[in-house]
């Protein structure tokens, strides 16, 4: 056939190299036994092992080489960081995403890139941007559909700012109002809880705790008075406290029923960490071998939290104060039943172990030797004054800001992404969809102007008037701005109320069986509990000597 006055071959008689063996086995064809032995060999040559490896190579250095080439390039960090996320998901796995990021922090400043699409910062530029920045887009990422309730978006699962979690918070916010916590009724439930929870730290009922506890030997035990604090009545005290502001009159009694206190266990004790993690990385994965994975890395699952909520959710006789009273109220404006106990039962949850780990590291601190002092001058602030209201005591306020700065209950990175279009953050541009991302731990500690010798307990800092703008600016134990903690007047009331309670009446010393180990902050999908998930001090009565 002529083409332009160029002769070709009829189309059949065509070959594409390395391919006409191929084509002769389909077609039956006999072809030149030579050729075909040449096109087998290329074929081969291709497939092979070697060949396969080189390729991956060239594309993983060509990912590589063009995330590179990304605006990110100029954020400083590890190399490996620019590559591969693998190491930031060992440590996610490890439970020590935030330490390795405070380490990156320490190594390279305020603004570290840790993966190839992450880059953590730590400075008040950077909070005010992201976190503060009123609603211009910082949206949540997908790590918050781990913690969607009966599938459904609360207002901490909802990831768009805007538009989803403006909507749900303009109906809840007020219920949180420091003045709503404030109202006698609300006061007097925390009050009553925080007597109860004095009441069973002296009670010495150590035997429902004793028959299950699985980290502490008995033997241990058996020779210790009775006058011992234990994490778990903190967090009995935070559940019954937030249950109050839910479900008044039908919150929890977990000081004092052991019904309650099961439901506050199945809830604290959650082990689901790496359940989790290979829920959020592999989907599908998950998906498939679920019931397997199951075995080894246990999944969320609370029945009898779902089930407490759901029997206070069905009453209709909550006080106004309360949580549920205002979703009953706006019940069919965008909510319905399930969303009122999927909100319920998240906030719930937010509110136990936050506020139970925030009080169990800070009085275990107060109690170490080198910060007696401190637990001293909080007594006589307490003790002359035992009629003002709780948040008018400047030092107890003190003592509070700096354990929640010490030990904040969620230390780790709250990620959200950058909007379309990019941003420029602490003087870096970040283009948009990169997932940016502070951690309390670590901008608590970073600026040792605003902190100096950030690792040690020091309340007194807080009562000095110089650097006290910074140091409020780079307050982040409740996050800030539109998405900051709404529960943030309720839990520092409950802290209050319990530290008054506890250190008008007693001074607390660890117990000679626990070491400092057994406090290490140990980090979980979002917040942080102690690593021996028990904390014994013991209580000794104001009027009695400390040995
Ligand atoms: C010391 C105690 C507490 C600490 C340190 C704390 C800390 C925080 C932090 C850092 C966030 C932001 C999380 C993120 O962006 O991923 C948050 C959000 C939230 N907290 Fe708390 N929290 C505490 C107690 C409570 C309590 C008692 C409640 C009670 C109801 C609560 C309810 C919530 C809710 C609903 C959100 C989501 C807010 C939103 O997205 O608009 N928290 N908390």
């Amino acid at each position: 056939m002529t083409v332009n006055g160029h002769e070709y071959p009829p189309a059949a008689k065509m070959q594409i190299p390395g391919v006409s063996w191929l084509a002769s086995w389909f077609t039956g064809g006999s072809g030149n036994t030579n050729k075909k032995d040449a096109d087998r060999h290329i074929v081969m040559a291709l497939l092979s092992p070697i060949t396969l490896i080189l390729l991956l190579l060239a594309i993983l250095l060509a990912e590589a080489t063009r995330k590179h080439r990304s605006p990110l390039q100029a954020v400083t960090g590890p190399p490996i960081s620019s590559i591969t996320s693998l190491v930031l998901k060992w440590h996610e796995f490890r439970a020590d995403r935030t330490g390795y990021i405070h380490q990156l922090h320490q190594r390279y400043g305020p603004v570290v890139r840790i993966a190839p699409n992450e880059v953590a910062f730590a400075s008040p530029a950077a909070v005010k941007e992201i976190y503060g920045s009123g609603g211009s887009g910082y949206d949540k990422t997908e790590f918050y559909d781990l913690f969607t309730v009966f599938g459904r978006r609360t207002m901490f699962t909802t990831l768009n700012k805007q538009d989803q979690h403006a909507r749900r918070k303009r109906i809840l916010a007020d219920r949180y109002a420091n003045a709503n916590v404030l109202r006698p009724e609300s006061v007097s439930g925390i009050t009553s809880r925080a007597r109860a929870l004095a009441q069973r730290l002296v009670s010495g009922d150590l035997s429902y705790f004793l028959a299950r506890s699985k980290h502490v030997v008995r033997p241990l035990l058996t020779h210790l008075d009775r006058c011992l604090l234990y994490a778990l009545a903190l967090h009995s005290y935070a559940f019954d406290c937030v249950t109050n502001h839910l479900f008044h009159p039908h919150g929890s009694h977990s000081l004092e029923r052991s019904l309650d206190e099961d439901v506050m266990r199945e809830v604290t004790f959650d082990d689901s960490l790496h359940n989790r993690l290979v829920q959020y990385y592999c989907p599908t994965f998950h998906r498939l071998v679920n019931k397997a994975l199951r075995l080894i890395a246990k999944p969320r699952e609370t029945p009898l939290a779902d089930k407490f909520v759901a029997s206070s959710c069905s009453t209709t006789n909550a006080s106004r104060f309360t949580l549920l009273s205002r979703l009953q109220d706006r019940s069919g404006d965008d909510i319905d039943g399930v969303d009122i106990k999927a909100e319920c039962l998240d906030h719930m949850a937010a509110g136990i172990d936050t506020t139970g780990d925030a009080l169990c590291f800070l009085m275990w601190e107060i109690s170490q030797p080198r910060s007696l002092r401190f637990q001293r001058m909080l007594q006589d602030e307490i003790r002359k004054s035992p009629s003002a209201p709780a948040e008018s005591l400047p030092f107890l306020d003190a003592v509070i800001h700096e354990g929640l700065r010490c030990f904040p209950a969620i230390p780790m990175s709250l990620p959200r992404y950058v909007p379309q279009g990019g941003r420029s953050i602490d003087g870096y541009f970040i283009p948009g969809s990169t997932i940016v991302s502070c951690q309390a731990y670590s901008v608590h500690r970073l600026d040792e102007a605003a902190f100096p010798m950030p690792d040690e307990f020091n309340p007194e800092r807080w009562l000095e008037e110089r650097g006290a703008a910074k140091r409020n600016r780079l307050f982040f134990a409740f996050s800030s701005g539109g998405r900051g903690c709404v529960g943030k007047h309720l839990a520092l009331t409950e802290m209050r109320m319990a530290l008054r309670e506890i250190y008008s009446q007693f001074t607390t010393v660890p117990d000679p069986t626990m070491t400092e180990d057994m406090m290490v902050m140990a980090h979980q999908p979002i917040s942080s509990r102690p690593k021996g998930q028990i904390c014994l001090l013991r209580m000794i009565p104001s009027n009695e000597k400390s040995s």
